[in-house]
C-alpha cells in the first residue's frame, strides 16, 4: 500500500505544481523560485501563490447571510452607453448585478447605468433588472449623477461612453465628484481614453483601477511615459505605467492578464478561452467593480496585508476567464458575451466557494 500512497502523493504534489506554475506567474519567476517565495520566505506584502490569493480573495467575499438587505453589500453605476454602443454598459452592468446576486436574493436596484437618452430604452429593454438613468448628455448630467453617489459603493467608467466631447466633459465632472467622495472607480474603455487625455484626472487616485486591453494599454503609455511600449517585457511595463499615474492598479487584459499598483506585479494566467468575443472585457469592469469594493470594504485583517485593489482585480480577471472557459466547453465557437454572462453564478461558486 504504502508505494501507492506514496505514488499518490507525487501526483497530488506534480498537479499542485502543475496548477501553480499554469495559473499564477508572480514577476515571471521560474517555478521553484514562485514556490521559495510562497512557501519559505514568507513576505509580509506579497501575494504568493495561487492557493493564498484565491483564499485572500475568498476572504474578501462578504458572508451570505438571510439577514441582509438589497444593495448592502454593494451599489455599483456604470457611466456609459450612448447612440452606438448599449451592449457595452448592459454586459458590465449585468455581470455586476450577477456578482452580487450570489450573495443576495433580491437583485433591485443594485446596478445602476447612467448613459445618454437615446441608448437608456435599448440597455433597458435588455433587462429589467437594470436601473436606468438617461443624463450623460443632458446639460445636468453632473449634478444629476452626483445624486446618486451616497448610495453607489463603486463607479465603472467608461463601457460603451463613445468619445462625443460634450459626455466627455460631463464624465469628467463626474469623475471629480466621485474622487471627492472617496468612492472606487474601475475605469475601461472610452474612460480610457478620456484619461490618456488628461491623466491629471486620476493621477494619484488610489481607489482607481485602469483595465486596459493591448491597445488601450500602448494609448495609455505613450501620453503618460511618452515613450512606446516595451513589448518584451509586460510586467515591467504595466508597472512603469502604474507608478507613473501615482500607483493607480493597472490591469493590462490579455493572454495572461498582468495587475501592477506600481511595486508588485501578478499575473492571472486562469484558464480561460481562445474565444475572443466583444464585450468579455466589459465583462471583466463590471465584476471588478464589485469586487474593488469588497476588498476596500473587507479591510486589513482580511487582505492579511496584501494590496486589496490587486486582490479584487486577480479575482475578477479570474472570474472572467472561468466563464470564458465555461461557456466554452458548451458552445464552442458559437460562445457569445451573454453564453459567458450565464456561467457568473457557477464559475464563481467554483473559484471562490469550495
Ligand atoms: N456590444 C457593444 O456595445 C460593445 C461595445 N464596445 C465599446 O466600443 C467602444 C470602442 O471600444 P474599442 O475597444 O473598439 O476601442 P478602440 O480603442 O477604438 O479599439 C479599436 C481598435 O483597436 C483594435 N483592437 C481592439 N482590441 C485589440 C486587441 N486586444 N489587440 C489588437 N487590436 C485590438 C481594433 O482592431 P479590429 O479588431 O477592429 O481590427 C480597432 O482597430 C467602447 O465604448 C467599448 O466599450 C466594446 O466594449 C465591445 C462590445
Ligand atoms: N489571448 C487571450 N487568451 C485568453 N484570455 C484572454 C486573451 N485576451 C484577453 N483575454 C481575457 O478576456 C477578457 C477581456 O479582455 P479583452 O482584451 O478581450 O478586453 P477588451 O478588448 O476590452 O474587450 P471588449 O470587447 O469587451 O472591449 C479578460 O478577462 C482577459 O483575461
Ligand atoms: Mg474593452
Amino acid at each position: 500500500m504504502a508505494p501507492v500512497a506514496g505514488a499518490g502523493a507525487v501526483l497530488a504534489g506534480a498537479a499542485a505544481v502543475a496548477l501553480l506554475s499554469a495559473v499564477f506567474v508572480l514577476y515571471e519567476l521560474p517555478l521553484d523560485a514562485v514556490l521559495q517565495r510562497a512557501f519559505s520566505l514568507h513576505k509580509a506584502h506579497s501575494v504568493k501563490n495561487m492557493e493564498t490569493t484565491l483564499q485572500l480573495v475568498r476572504n474578501i467575499i462578504p458572508p451570505l447571510t438571510s439577514k441582509k438587505h438589497k444593495g448592502q453589500d454593494g451599489r455599483i453605476g456604470i457611466v456609459g452607453g450612448c447612440q452606438e454602443y448599449t451592449g457595452a454598459p448592459y454586459f458590465a452592468a449585468i455581470s455586476a448585478l450577477k456578482v452580487l446576486l450570489v450573495l443576495v436574493s433580491q437583485g433591485a436596484d443594485l446596478s445602476h447605468v447612467f448613459c445618454t437618452q437615446e441608448a437608456a430604452p435599448v440597455i433597458k429593454s435588455y433587462s429589467p433588472e437594470l436601473i436606468v438613468h438617461p443624463v450623460l448628455d443632458r446639460p445636468s448630467a453632473v449634478p444629476n449623477v452626483e445624486e446618486w453617489l451616497p448610495r453607489l459603493h463603486a463607479l465603472v467608467v467608461g463601457p460603451g461612453l463613445g468619445r462625443d466631447d460634450t459626455l466627455l466633459e460631463n464624465v469628467k465632472g463626474i469623475l471629480e465628484a466621485s474622487k471627492a467622495r472617496d468612492i472606487p472607480i474601475v475605469i475601461d474603455a472610452d474612460g480610457l481614453w478620456l484619461v490618456a487625455q488628461h491623466p491629471a484626472l486620476i493621477q494619484g487616485y488610489r481607489k482607481a483601477v485602469l483595465t486596459p486591453n493591448h491597445v488601450e494599454f500602448s494609448r495609455l503609455s505613450e501620453a503618460v511615459l511618452r515613450d512606446p511600449v516595451d513589448g518584451s517585457d509586460h510586467r515591467e511595463a504595466v508597472r512603469r505605467l502604474s507608478q507613473a499615474l501615482g500607483n493607480v492598479t493597472v490591469v493590462q487584459k490579455g493572454e495572461r492578464d498582468v495587475i501592477s499598483d506600481g511595486e508588485q506585479v501578478l499575473e492571472c494566467a486562469q484558464e480561460g478561452s481562445s474565444r475572443r468575443c466583444g464585450g468579455q472585457g466589459d465583462l471583466l469592469s463590471g465584476a471588478l467593480g464589485v469586487l474593488v469594493h469588497w476588498a476596500l470594504h473587507a479591510g486589513p485583517e482580511k487582505t492579511n496585508g496584501s494590496s486589496p485593489l490587486l486582490l479584487a482585480a486577480m479575482g475578477a480577471c479570474s472570474l472572467v476567464r472561468q466563464c470564458s472557459r465555461q461557456a466554452f466547453q458548451k458552445h464552442g465557437r458559437s460562445t457569445t458575451t451573454t453564453d459567458m454572462i450565464a456561467e457568473v453564478g457557477p464559475a464563481f461558486r467554483i473559484l471562490f466557494e469550495t
